[in-house]
């Protein structure tokens, strides 16, 4: 049976602005108030998507979720039509106008934790859409995520989709940006979930939030279908969570037997690589970042780690945001450590700056599911992406799409209503039904 790893992009939505809404993540604080520019945005994921089908990967997307989320308003108790709950959100809280209206559901490698069914007990492959307790704009993307996954991934013969746990600090998960996996020759995976804080006792960074907490982790476990000896719960370094690494997938990353992450990644990080290496019985390739090498806040800079390793484990490429080729001792690292040490065929520097400035580099934007045959023809919707399609979807974004954006256009009734019928129009345009879109705004 064939497989194949597919990366579904998030694509951009309409309304994407720089809210500052992300306290530990360094690029969103930095870059709050900034002028946005979605169509840019959305243009540089879909050049992202391109240049991966171009190399013969199969491409998914999905799309944005409607904003301004007016119904998440309503339950914040604006009341009135549509213009005066925005008029009034404007006039007397802001703050809040501007959590119902990030983009942020684009980041898509925080929507779910994936379990290929090659690896469990249930033979499906097996999707558990993540809470997002710990931010309130990306907690409101949660009912919609779920609703757009059970369609996509409705054929109970090949697929699962959990509800998310509980929506509780305790139970905090982010998604497949804290979940690894590790393929090994004639055996199943070894998993790897990744926590930043325990809810009783441990250690825990002090200067940001830690966003997952292990009692996620060991839920999303059970839920999996795993044989527990294939998985790892794993803590994230404090040190770097205090350093804006505000998800694994900032400071490390993994394809097919290969770990890459920085020497700072996690706690006790020599006793996790040697129960790594032991648990893969020596088949795994780890490729450590010392500090000397790039320090944390390079990394956390560039973006590195937020890369995207593909293809051939002997032969892979490698994407990376551009900001990695613009850094000179990060540069010098790739081109004469990583290259050769990875094998790497091809080096991609990808300019994915209006997505990079909100924190969220080529990594968080995709989420990847490793299907066979069967599984891809059981997908539902046009998710995955053609030649033609690829096509529409940017000529629809070159014309639809706002090239500049401030929040107090999104206060005016008849701004926000044209944003939202894009986002109705895209959901057409990928074959999806428009019930999705109420289901996701009840
Ligand atoms: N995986 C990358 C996620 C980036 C995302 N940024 C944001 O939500 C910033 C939005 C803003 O500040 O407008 C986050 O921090 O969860």
């Amino acid at each position: 049976m064939r497989w194949r790893e597919i990366n579904f992009d998030g694509l951009v939505g309409p309304t994407h602005n720089y809210a500052g809404l992300s306290f530990g993540n360094v690029a969103s604080i930095g870059n709050q108030g900034e002028q946005s520019n979605p169509k840019q945005a959305a243009l540089q994921g879909l050049a992202k998507m391109r240049w991966l089908m171009d190399r013969g990967f199969l491409q998914g997307v999905l799309p944005p979720q409607v904003r301004p989320d007016i119904n998440s308003l309503r339950r914040l108790g604006f009341r009135g039509t549509p213009e005066v709950v925005l008029a009034n959100a404007w006039d007397q809280a802001p703050q809040i106008l501007s959590l119902c209206s990030s983009a942020s559901s684009m980041w898509l490698a925080n929507a779910a934790t994936v379990i290929p069914s090659r690896d469990n007990r249930s033979g499906r492959c097996i999707i558990l859409p993540a809470n997002l307790v710990s931010n309130v704009h990306r907690s409101i993307e949660v009912a919609g995520t779920v609703e757009l996954l059970r369609y996509v991934f409705s054929n109970s013969d090949h697929f699962q989709v959990e509800s998310p746990l509980p929506s509780v600090a305790e139970f905090a998960d982010e998604g497949a940006a804290n979940h690894m996996s590790f393929a090994l020759q004639n055996k199943p995976a070894v998993h790897m979930f990744v926590y930043g804080r325990m809810v009783e006792g441990g250690e825990a960074p002090v200067r940001y939030p830690a966003r997952q907490t292990r009692e996620a982790c060991s839920a999303l476990i059970r839920f999996s279908g795993l044989d527990e000896s294939r998985c790892m719960q794993v803590q994230q370094n404090p040190d770097a969570i205090d350093s804006g690494v505000f998800h694994n997938d900032v400071i490390a990353v993994s394809h097919d037997g290969l770990l890459l992450c920085h020497e700072k990644a996690f706690l006790n990080q020599p006793v996790v690589m040697e129960e790594l290496r032991k648990k893969s019985e020596g088949s795994i390739n780890i490729v450590e970042v010392s500090e000397r090498d790039v320090p944390l806040e390079d990394a956390v800079n560039t973006y590195l780690f937020n890369s995207q390793i593909l293809g051939d484990r002997n032969n892979p490429i490698m994407l990376l945001p551009i900001e990695c080729s613009r850094n000179e001792k990060v540069r010098h690292y790739i081109e004469t450590h990583l290259g050769p040490a990875l094998n790497l065929q091809e080096i991609g520097y990808l300019d994915l700056q209006q997505s990079m400035a909100n924190g969220g580099g080529p990594a968080c934007l995709r989420l990847r599911i490793s299907l066979n045959d069967a599984e891809v023809a059981a997908l539902q919707g046009k998710v995955l992406l053609s030649d033609e399609l690829h096509h529409r979807l940017v000529e629809f974004v070159e014309t639809r799409y706002p090239d500049s954006l401030t929040l107090k256009q999104l206060a005016d009734w008849e701004f926000a209503k044209r944003m939202i019928n894009v986002v109705q129009d895209l959901y057409e345009l990928l074959g999806l039904p428009s019930y999705l879109l109420d289901v996701a705004q009840q």
